[in-house]
């Protein structure tokens, strides 16, 4: 990034202008999808994903980013949960996500204080909707009879917990 495209910190323009719009946001949905698939500790899970597959995540990525930073994109896919669940991203993996490709492209791309704190802040919000869940493979294993269609809750298994269960009252 070149100082002139460093935006002020009293800017107010939405986070996707401030980014620098559309090319800016393609580039990051794009290296960290690209560098997730390249990773040792998350890298397998794109093992047996077709290229139409990763492209049409990316898409969704930018949309997804586009739509919430203030960009003019809509995000069509799934929800967080529903994107996420059976995909059996544990903690570790989350970590990886972040120590080795998050954090350090904060740096190796310039950006400036204030739009890594709010990026950070944004990809952070969805962990409890991305860590945790069972694999589907594994729920099916210890239920070979569940109906696939129906998903893991018609057989008891609910991801993510309902915000309730855990209350004492
Ligand atoms: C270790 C953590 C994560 C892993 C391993 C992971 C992996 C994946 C994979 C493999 C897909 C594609 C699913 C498919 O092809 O059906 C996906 C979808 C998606 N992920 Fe993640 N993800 C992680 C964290 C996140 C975070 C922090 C966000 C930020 C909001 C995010 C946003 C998305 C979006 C928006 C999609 C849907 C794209 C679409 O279908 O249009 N993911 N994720």
């Amino acid at each position: 990034m070149t100082e002139a495209a460093v935006p002020a910190a009293t800017d107010d323009r939405p986070l996707y202008d401030r980014l620098g719009g559309l090319p800016v946001v393609t580039f990051l949905a794009k290296t960290l999808v690209q560098r997730a698939m390249l990773n040792p500790t998350i890298g397998h899970i794109w093992n047996h994903k077709s290229q139409a597959e990763v492209q049409e995540e990316i898409n969704g990525f930018i949309d997804f980013l586009g739509e919430h930073w203030g960009g003019p994109q809509t995000y069509t896919g799934p929800d967080m949960a529903t994107a996420h669940r059976g995909m059996g991203v544990t903690e570790e993996y989350w970590n990886a996500l972040f120590d080795d490709i998050v954090t350090p492209a904060y740096a190796e791309f310039g950006l400036p204080e204030r739009e890594v704190r709010e990026i950070d802040d944004f990809l952070r919000s969805f962990k409890d909707v991305v860590v945790g869940s069972p694999s589907f493979k594994d729920v099916l294993i210890a239920n070979p009879e569940m109906d696939v269609l129906a998903g893991m809750a018609s057989v008891g298994v609910h991801w993510p917990a309902p915000r309730n269960a855990a209350a004492t009252h």
